[in-house]
């Protein structure tokens, strides 16, 4: 069943067209690499299935839902995990849960069940009561992947998941991310880590400059380096058009996926 699905969206900051007629779908039970470079439009397009910013054309569904005009019931149904942001340094990761079981209506002992079992499944129950401002980064990003599943959602959307943690705790959140996928949720993860992608996704899409250039599932990576693909599709776009593709250039005539994706 389709969890996540946006058919041709567009999107312009100013000049700059960050999104070139993307579309992209991911399943419940997939766990959806979405793979590029700096700049190819990631979190644009993270944003926009968020309800977090709109679109200027295309089509969304996220849960039944329409991120562009249903953004509050969007965000109330996923989980969100944007690159490189801390939990607020005056709380410590328990008071931090607290407010988030709140804001996503969950009673007290559902927040400390689930709060106990993330803790000990990252590893980092030890410092539930330390202020966030004196956790290492790593810590941090631990507690923001548990915020991210807190209200258990059918669709989680991450930004580089394993940024800022050790080789053992990597393993960890990839095991976490493999299973809660594996329990029918969609998984979207937005990473420029080939690796990382190959390692752990069901399904990768490249994205470049803001559009899916190409498309794997899993059992295609042996015969098929995802490396190869990644350089074959990202390396023949033209870097002065890559980074700032103005609004105003005539790129729409080479806007057809090689990968028919
Ligand atoms: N608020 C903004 N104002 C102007 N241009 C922007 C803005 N946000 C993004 N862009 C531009 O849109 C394009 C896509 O940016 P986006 O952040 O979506 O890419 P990305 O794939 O997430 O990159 P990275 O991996 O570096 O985070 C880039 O050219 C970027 O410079």
């Amino acid at each position: 069943m389709t969890a996540i699905s946006a058919k041709n969206l567009r999107k312009t900051y100013g000049e700059v067209r960050a999104l070139d007629g993307l579309s992209v779908a991911v399943d419940r039970g997939e766990l959806y690499g979405f793979l590029g470079p700096n700049g190819a439009g990631k979190t644009t397009t993270m944003e926009i299935l968020t309800g977090q910013l709109r679109p200027d054309a295309g089509h969304l569904e996220v849960l039944g839902t329409d991120p562009s005009m249903e953004p509050v019931a969007t965000r109330e149904r996923v989980g969100i995990l944007p690159e490189q942001l801390s939990p607020p340094s005056f709380l410590t990761p328990r008071e931090y849960f607290d407010f988030v079981g709140r804001v996503r209506d969950l009673d007290e002992m559902t927040v400390r069940d689930r709060v106990a079992t993330w803790a000990d499944r990252l590893g980092y129950a030890g410092t539930l009561d330390t202020l966030c401002a004196d956790l290492s980064r790593g810590q941090q990003q631990k507690v923001m992947v548990t915020q991210a599943f807190l209200h258990e959602p059918a669709a989680v959307f991450i930004d580089e998941p394993l940024a800022n943690l050790d080789p053992i705790v990597q393993e960890r959140v990839k095991r976490a991310l493999r299973e809660y996928a594996a329990a029918d949720n969609a998984v979207f993860v937005s990473t420029h880590n080939v690796e990382v992608a190959q390692d752990i996704c069901t399904r990768v899409g490249i994205v470049s400059d803001g559009r899916i250039v190409a498309e794997r599932a899993a059992e295609a990576f042996a015969e098929d380096s995802l490396l190869d693909v990644f350089l074959e599709t990202v390396e023949t776009a033209d870097p002065a058009d890559s980074a700032g593709q103005t609004a105003t250039s005539d790129s729409d005539s080479a806007s057809s996926p090689p990968g028919g994706a």
